[in-house]
């Protein structure tokens, strides 16, 4: 058992878990664009230890950038989710992959939907480690996804709990 702040959270996905999960979504992306020379869109903070590892596994050519994106407060989305970092190249006629640690309400892609539509990419998928198929809301397709979880609150692998908890190499689940 770990305390993050003033909240409890035991072990629940080990890292083993979690490396077979990204295996599997990295054998899928080396198959699907080998020679498309996709860019890798990364969604700050939270997806840095999945991009990391997602994009080393990557065989082909690629290239890898980042936006950043916030709408948590505590346990819980506020709704409202906030640019706070944006696009610093175009992504006009690009296959882009965008890398999520997670999915949730779906409430963050929505907002990335937007930014995609207005660059006129050449098309777009999700590659999310975690996916909560009972809270999310919206109609975006999610292509590659890890592993799906129940609607819990978990942190580790780049998740937070206010701030606290992105380094914990394993995912524990609130108590
Ligand atoms: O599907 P949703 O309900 O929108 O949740 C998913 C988003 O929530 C987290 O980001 P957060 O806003 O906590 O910012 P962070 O990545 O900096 O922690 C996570 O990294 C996703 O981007
Ligand atoms: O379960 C979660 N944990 C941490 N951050 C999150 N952002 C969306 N869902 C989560």
């Amino acid at each position: 058992m770990i305390k993050l702040h003033d909240l409890e959270f035991e072990p629940y996905i080990s890292e083993e878990e979690i490396n077979v999960a990204i295996d599997k979504v990295a054998q899928k992306l080396n198959e699907d664009y080998m020679d498309a020379n996709p860019i890798f869109l990364g969604v700050l903070n939270g997806s840095f230890m999945f991009a990391t590892e997602v994009i080393k596994r990557f065989s082909g050519d690629c290239e890898v950038s980042f936006v950043k994106l916030g709408s948590y407060e505590g346990t819980r989305t506020t709704g409202n989710v906030k640019t706070l970092l944006g696009l610093n190249q175009s992504l006009r006629g690009r296959k882009v992959i965008l890398l999520e640690d997670i999915v949730d309400t779906g409430n963050t892609l929505e907002e990335i939907n937007k930014i995609l539509l207005k660059e006129e990419v050449a098309n777009y998928e999700v590659a999310t480690l975690f996916y909560k198929p009972e809270a999310y809301k919206k109609e975006f397709n999610i292509k590659y996804r890890g592993m799906e979880i129940p609607n819990k609150f978990i942190v580790g692998y780049g998740l937070d709990y206010d701030g606290l908890g992105r380094n914990l190499t394993q995912v524990y689940k609130l108590k």
